[in-house]
């Protein structure tokens, strides 16, 4: 079947969360969970839906980069898209004058990945299959096909590339078997957001591992030693057994990230994940040199493939924490897991936000099946919020996500929560508690 994508409809998607603090961390106090989310419509029945994360103000600038960007989807068939993913990916960061605003990186990339993981969705909804089990069934030469290989051949190749999925490709069916049987394995960060009370901490922490699950993370970088009193309860109640991860959200310098992390390791962390700027890849290394064993984690605001391919040459990461809609979907997203294969870094995706979870879990997926083959080490974040607003939830079963059935990137949110929500003229919004302009959430 061909069908023509004739409009695209963008919404300004935004969750009060920053009430019950959360998703709140050390550089985040008072997030609003929320979603650029976009619409693909078509002259078909199908629509293909996406979005990109953000934590409220500025939400409305995502949305306008995509509608910015959507004059280079509307009237084209999907096929034209579908049958060369990598020139797509290519054209739709190609665009020169939008590129300036980047290039791939910032509220444009943003809106790439929005929009990018939105013809995803209507791709695999078109083929009746979940996003994963689409990437699955194609061939070697077709999931390189997808990949733009761009700034990051002097890593990989696209014959390395190839390679890696071709020794894959055999044994492709028995891991998908695995995969529908024993499923996916999370990790929690529901316990460990930083404005909870010590009590909340406590019982989620207990839920935590009657839950079946095996690690949690906790946020730090606010005061060390409110970071250690917090460690010490959640190390009480979860026992030596479960591993314990540590988030500092970009808190530190990175002489202040090496001391805090010699004093925190006493609570033998797993990972420090984010443990200074970003795009720190320097630094990132220097504080590995110092604090290994305790592993090196990050890649929630890593801005694009490159960034993540200097990070692996330099040996400053251990932990690859894709992200679904931060770098420009799931073409560059196989861009950085065929990279991690390659260096032989695990992929332990961050999710949470809103939608986060019900899309990386396709990625982690694709990464057992077809390019690490292996679930070693790896983990995927999984956050206990706002999955009711999801026609296609994620599905948790013994501290494991489930693999989803249903066609498409499991990322569409049902009507009524898009009509409540929206900012500022959902009911949610009208509500005179919540209005950002009343001294509500939005400040
Ligand atoms: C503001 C957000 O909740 C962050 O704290 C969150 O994405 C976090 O870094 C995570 O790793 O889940
Ligand atoms: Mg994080």
């Amino acid at each position: 079947m061909d069908i023509t994508i004739t409009a695209i409809d963008v919404k300004d998607i935004r969750f009060p969360t920053s009430r019950s603090l959360d998703g709140s961390d050390a550089m985040n106090p008072d997030p609003d969970y929320s979603a650029a989310y976009v619409i693909l419509k078509t002259d078909s029945e199908y629509e293909g839906h996406g979005l990109t994360f953000t934590i409220g103000r500025g939400n409305e600038i995502c949305c306008r980069a995509i509608e910015s960007m959507s004059y280079l989807l509307i009237g084209n068939k999907l096929s034209d898209f579908t049958s060369d993913m990598g020139a797509f990916w290519k054209m739709i960061t190609g665009d020169s004058q939008l590129r300036w605003l980047g290039p791939e990186k910032g509220v444009i990339h943003l809106a790439t990945g929005a929009l990018v993981n939105a013809v995803w969705d209507l791709y695999a909804k078109v083929e009746g299959k979940p996003l994963w089990k689409l990437l699955a069934d194609m061939s070697p030469e077709e999931l390189v096909q997808c990949v733009d290989f761009t700034y990051i051949t002097d890593a990989i190749t696209r014959d390395a590339a190839l390679s890696i999925l071709q020794k894959n490709e055999a044994t492709k069916r028995e891991r998908v078997e695995e995969l529908l049987n024993n499923g996916y394995p999370a990790y929690t960060t529901s316990a460990g957001w930083l404005g909870y009370s010590d009590e909340k901490i406590r019982r989620l922490s207990r839920e935590a591992k009657e839950d079946g699950f095996k690690h949690l993370k906790m946020k730090v970088g606010s005061d060390l030693e409110d970071d250690m009193r917090r460690a010490g309860i959640i190390r009480e109640v979860i026992g030596t057994d479960m591993e314990l991860m540590m988030d500092a959200n970009q808190r530190w310098d990175v002489n202040e990230a090496i001391s805090n992390m010699k004093s925190l390791a006493n609570f033998n962390p797993y990972w420090i994940e984010e443990p200074t700027s970003p795009d720190d890849i320097l630094g990132h290394a220097a504080i590995g040199k110092e604090i290994r064993p305790v592993k090196i984690a990050t890649g929630e605001h890593c801005q694009n493939r490159v960034v993540f391919k200097q990070l692996m040459q330099a040996g400053a990461i251990d932990i690859c924490q894709i992200d679904s809609c931060r770098v420009g979907g799931v073409n560059e997203n196989l861009a950085i897991m065929l990279m991690a294969a390659k260096f032989g870094i695990p992929v332990c995706p961050h999710a949470g936000g809103v939608g986060l979870c019900e899309y990386v879990q396709h990625l982690s997926m694709i990464d057992y099946i077809a390019i690490s083959g292996s679930k070693e080490n790896r983990v995927i974040e999984y956050v206990d919020h706002l999955h009711e607003h999801f026609l296609d939830p994620v599905v948790i079963k013994n501290g494991a996500y489930v693999p989803p059935k249903k066609p498409g990137y499991s990322i569409e949110i049902k009507k009524e929560s898009l009509k409540d929500y929206e900012f500022p003229i959902g009911k949610i919004w009208q509500e005179q508690d919540n209005s950002p302009f009343e001294g509500g959430s939005g400040g």
